[in-house]
């Protein structure tokens, strides 16, 4: 046991403000059960410190973490810490990845960066740091990933050639001059956001042939110039009128939407029952003990869950008290028959991980479909509830038992219709908890009969029905692997950083995991829990299947299943 570092993180620990709770104790080892600690094989020392979203506050006190002298990564991401970089880190020589993003740090950054020359990952984007970055920076060699992003550095950005280097970002600060060369290879996103000049060598012209001497151009030549623009001048005036035109009257009728939705239910009465064939349409499903018809739903009190992409989602309180989801359906594309159809498959379907159809109800100016109401909500409501919300984060049990039922009923879905069903929108907002709070999915078979794929968004969708604006089997899978990710993470998928820009789940996790900081990935929350680190790895890992680029890479859903359900007994044995 390292005795000396234990007693030097008691130290920090009694020194910095907190307000979460954490388990060291002298009595305890360290190596096996500290939370954020992790020893050398010989347990003498301490080599990784991990502690995100700790809810540090104040200055990091000096002389304490400093004196892990065999520290290789720090992460103290994510806290409330604030006052300068702590000057001395620089006796950390051994460091080689320091994590100390999204906190309150400002003032300059070290002057002298030679001291950390292992250095491979450097992450002290969204921070209050100020000043220009020190030449020195050219010392670190071995690094990887440099991220300053969103402090309010300024100054030129040094021209360093750093061979190892991949990912870059020093987005959202005060930078002046130009990117220098030896930067130029890294994509302009890195260095958006700042007062960057454009650089000349990227406006040249393509150099003309040595032959042909450039020459005045003959007058007709202008005449020619100025007719073109002024008709393409025309040209886009027109468009644009034409496109305003469009937004207001899409404007005009979203007004009238939501104005319906106010007033609840009792639009679609008057709207629905106008040719008088009162419950005629409300379809049930066997196995519903539903007792309620239509006019019974356009008299119950209507609550806006909210809107989605294929309509608005209401609660429907009955009048023998239970509860029902109604979604009513816009943009429905198919003709009547092609509707009843599909909803005829979809309500076929009965398994424990697959919300079941109770109803739906087909006019020419309503499609509902009526679904049992969840009263816990979604998924995605439990995994983002606001703090303050009184809700209790999920838990890691929790969210495996959620992958293998999302699973299951996803693999049920796929062997349906002689194989040929596919879901078409996953996501967490459409998984439910059932009875055994394992997890299930609903909106089966919706995205056949409304907007096409490409329309929709959210983070969840496979790349391939961008292009084709088709949906297969194997974007459901990858559609999953995002699911996954945001288990594992707690990030919603279009918003994954601690800032307010937004960043691709999928692409963010690749950037991380790529660096082998996997540990940086997962949702703080999970960090709590002792030994689920190989589960939430090996998790991790189905998830990067499933987001496979292209569909023939990704697995198919049964074998996912086998996977996930694999992850409690690997996790175990490996642990064991
Ligand atoms: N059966 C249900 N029980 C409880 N809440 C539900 C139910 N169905 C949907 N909701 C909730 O109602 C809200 C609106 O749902 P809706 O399906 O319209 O939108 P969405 O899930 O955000 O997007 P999409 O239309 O792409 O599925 C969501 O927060 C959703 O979780």
């Amino acid at each position: 046991e390292p005795t000396e570092d234990k007693k030097i993180l008691l130290d920090f620990i009694q020194k910095i403000p907190h307000s979460s709770a954490i388990n060291w104790r002298m009595n305890s080892l360290a190596c096996s059960n500290w939370t954020g600690v992790t020893c050398d094989h010989q347990r003498s020392s301490i080599i990784a410190l991990r502690l995100p979203a700790l809810s540090f506050h104040g200055p990091i006190p000096p002389n304490t973490l400093s004196r892990l002298s065999n520290l290789q990564i720090l992460s103290l991401r994510s806290n409330g810490l604030s006052g300068p970089f702590p000057s001395d880190f620089s006796n950390l020589k051994n460091l080689t990845s320091l994590h100390l993003q999204c906190n309150n740090f400002s003032g300059p950054l070290p002057l002298n960066l030679s001291v950390w020359d292992n250095l491979s990952v450097l992450n002290l984007s969204h921070n209050g740091f100020t000043g220009s970055i020190s030449p020195s920076i050219s010392s670190l060699t071995h690094l990887t990933v440099l991220s300053l992003a969103n402090n309010s550095l300024s100054g030129e950005i040094p021209d360093f050639r750093i061979s190892s280097l991949q990912i870059i970002d020093l987005s959202n600060n005060l930078f002046t001059g130009t990117v220098p060369r030896s930067l130029g290879r890294f994509p302009s996103s890195a260095f958006l956001g700042n007062n960057l000049a454009p650089n000349s060598g990227s406006l040249s012209l393509p150099a003309l042939s040595p032959q042909k001497k450039p020459s005045k151009l003959s007058e007709s030549a202008v005449l020619g110039i100025v007719i073109g623009c002024s008709v393409l001048v025309l040209g886009l005036l027109a468009l644009l009128l034409v496109v305003w035109h469009l937004k207001t009257e899409a404007k005009n009728q979203d007004l009238q939407r939501t104005d319906k939705n106010q007033k609840g239910m009792e639009n679609l009465r008057s709207r629905s029952l106008g040719n008088g064939n009162g419950n005629g349409n409300l379809v049930f499903f066997e196995g519903s003990n539903l007792a309620f018809n239509l006019e019974d739903l356009f008299r119950a009190s209507a609550e806006v869950l909210g809107k989605g992409t294929f309509g608005t989602t209401y609660k429907a309180a009955l009048e023998d008290s239970n509860a029902v989801v109604v979604k009513r359906l816009k943009d429905v594309y198919v003709t009547k028959r092609e509707f009843e159809q599909q909803m005829e498959v979809v309500g076929s379907i009965r398994h424990e991980n697959v919300v079941p159809l109770r109803a739906y109800y087909y006019s020419k100016d309503e499609k509902l479909m009526v679904y049992d109401y969840f009263n816990e909500g979604s998924v995605s409501s439990m995994l983002h509830a606001k703090i303050g919300n009184n809700t209790k984060p999920l838990d890691w049990e929790s969210r495996l038992k959620i992958a293998v039922g999302v699973a299951k009923g996803i693999t049920h879905i796929h062997t349906q219709s002689g194989g040929k069903l596919v879901h078409g929108n996953i996501k967490s907002s459409n998984t439910f908890l059932n009875r055994h709070r394992n997890g299930c999915i609903s909106e089966m078979g919706l995205a056949a009969v409304t907007t096409p794929a490409a329309v929709r968004g959210g983070g969840y969708q496979a790349p391939e029905t961008m292009a084709a604006k088709k949906i297969y089997q194997a974007s459901d899978v990858y559609s999953f692997g995002v699911l996954l990710l945001e288990l594992l993470t707690g990030k919603s998928p279009a918003n994954a950083t601690c800032g307010n820009e937004v960043v691709h789940l999928v692409r963010w996790v690749h950037s991380v995991v790529q660096e082998e900081w996997t540990a940086e990935v997962f949702d703080v929350e999970l960090l709590k829990y002792p030994n689920i680190e190989e589960e939430m790895v090996e998790m991790l890992q189905i998830a990067m299947q499933c987001v496979g680029k292209s569909p023939e890479q990704r697995p198919k859903m049964a074998e996912v299943v086998k996977l996930v359900e694999n992850i409690r007994i690997t996790g175990v044995s490996s642990l064991a």
